[in-house]
């Protein structure tokens, strides 16, 4: 098969052709023959975009699977656009931090094809590594789910075991939460304090055990020079950063929208929602990672946390391109390329992120002159909701390939 239209890469955007063979892209360039299928100008083909923050709720336990499950996050990702996930390990019951359930999940996982599941283990008190590659998970501090430390002194203790493993870290610190638990709203219980102090402890974890760390959903302006100045020392962090902390700030809480609009961490100010974009176009932050959590609207309104975005991933995109002013090249990067490297050393023989012979043929093309107006009969995720309804985003995903499959 031979795809045409204009490519994207974080290295320029051209016009070009595909040949897939298989599972695979076999090669690139502008006269391979006659073309199988062919994009207009209004599009661009970009490599399989990938989530590496997602919460699919899928267990041997199924307690969860009112909210959502393998197919249903599946079927939402090929819905916005989404070729490949990584999944939290905090939602199931119990957590998965052994290698038995580790490899119960992944069986699980693996019923529900196209959609390519990487799956994170997590790192709880007392917890030792898996006998085999895994991303792992370390939460700071009490976020949905019983994995969670208590001090950073555990924390440390058990991270002494993981030397030179991948670490994602949710950065709050539990101490500092413990202190504002009275706080009256959702934003001051979690204020940024408990960010800035769990990301310096982070830095510092990831530096003494020489880690390849990730910062998960990464939301306050005041912690990002600790990040680029770690980097300049040589630390290896990469940041997350997610939908809602890129187009929602505090000043659109209502009381009517409190429910909806409460994860951790919380909502910041607009000059925390400025920073996050300009350090998203810099650089400092690495992959649009959507922290998809999906409970019921009626849950979110009794007050737990977490929005579904997976539905919503590739018309967000194009809102960041058009309305933000990001290039498309930079959204190849931190959509398409950093997630392909984050997950590419568990998904062997796949290869995710870029538009490459050898790579998996997994495509996402958007389509720049397609506004879409989120409905939430459209929505393929279980919980049925999404905090963007109503919105209309000026672009929308145009077609989706996966392994060689045009799957929308
Ligand atoms: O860290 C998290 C976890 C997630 C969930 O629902 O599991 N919801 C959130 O808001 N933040």
């Amino acid at each position: 098969m031979i795809i045409q239209g204009t490519l994207v890469s974080s290295s320029g955007t051209f016009k070009s052709q595909i040949r897939v063979d298989g599972n695979y892209i076999v090669e690139v360039g502008p006269n391979l023959g006659q073309a199988d299928i062919t994009f207009s100008d209004d599009c661009l083909i970009f490599a399989g975009m990938g989530d590496i923050h997602i919460h699919a709720r899928d267990d041997v336990s199924e307690s969860q699977t009112y909210k959502e499950d393998f197919c249903t996050a599946g079927a939402a990702a090929i819905n916005g656009g989404v070729v490949h996930v990584a999944d939290m390990p905090n939602n199931p019951v119990p957590p998965i931090t052994d290698e038995s359930y580790h490899e119960k999940a992944r069986h699980l996982a693996k019923r529900n094809p196209p959609i390519h599941f990487t799956l994170y283990a997590g790192i709880g008190p007392g917890t030792r590594p898996l006998s085999f590659a895994v991303p792992y998970k370390a939460y700071m501090g009490p976020s949905v789910g019983d994995l969670f430390f208590k001090t950073l002194e555990q924390l440390d203790e058990t991270l002494s075991h993981y030397r030179g493993c991948n670490v994602s870290f949710h950065c709050e610190d539990p101490i500092l939460l413990d202190e504002h638990a009275n706080a009256a709203t959702h934003e001051a219980k979690r204020p940024a304090e408990c960010e800035i102090s769990a990301t310096r402890f982070a830095l510092q974890m990831i530096e003494k055990y020489d880690l390849k760390g990730k910062l998960c959903h990464y939301s306050v302006g005041e912690g990002l020079p600790l990040i680029r100045e770690a980097r300049s020392r040589g630390v290896r962090v990469t940041c997350e950063v997610t939908p809602h902390h890129l187009y929602f700030d505090q000043s659109d809480l209502t009381d009517e929208n409190r429910g909806k609009m409460q994860m951790n961490p919380p909502l910041r100010t607009i000059s925390d929602r400025q920073a996050m974009l300009a350090a998203l176009r810099e650089g400092t932050l690495d992959y649009l990672a959507t922290d998809h959590a999906p409970h019921t609207l009626e849950e979110n309104e009794q007050g737990i946390s977490g929005q579904p975005h997976l539905d919503t991933f590739g018309a967000f995109v194009t809102w960041l391109i058009l309305d933000q002013k990001f290039t498309p090249e930079q959204a190849a990067l931190f959509c398409s390329e950093n997630p392909g490297d984050f997950v590419n050393p568990y998904t062997s023989p796949k290869k995710f992120g870029k538009i490459e012979p050898g790579y998996t043929a997994s495509l996402t093309v958007l389509n720049l002159n397609q506004p879409v107006t989120i409905k939430r009969e459209d929505l393929k995720t279980k919980c049925g909701w999404s905090p963007f309804e109503g919105i209309t985003f000026p672009g929308s995903v145009e077609a989706v390939f996966i392994e060689g499959r045009k799957v929308r």
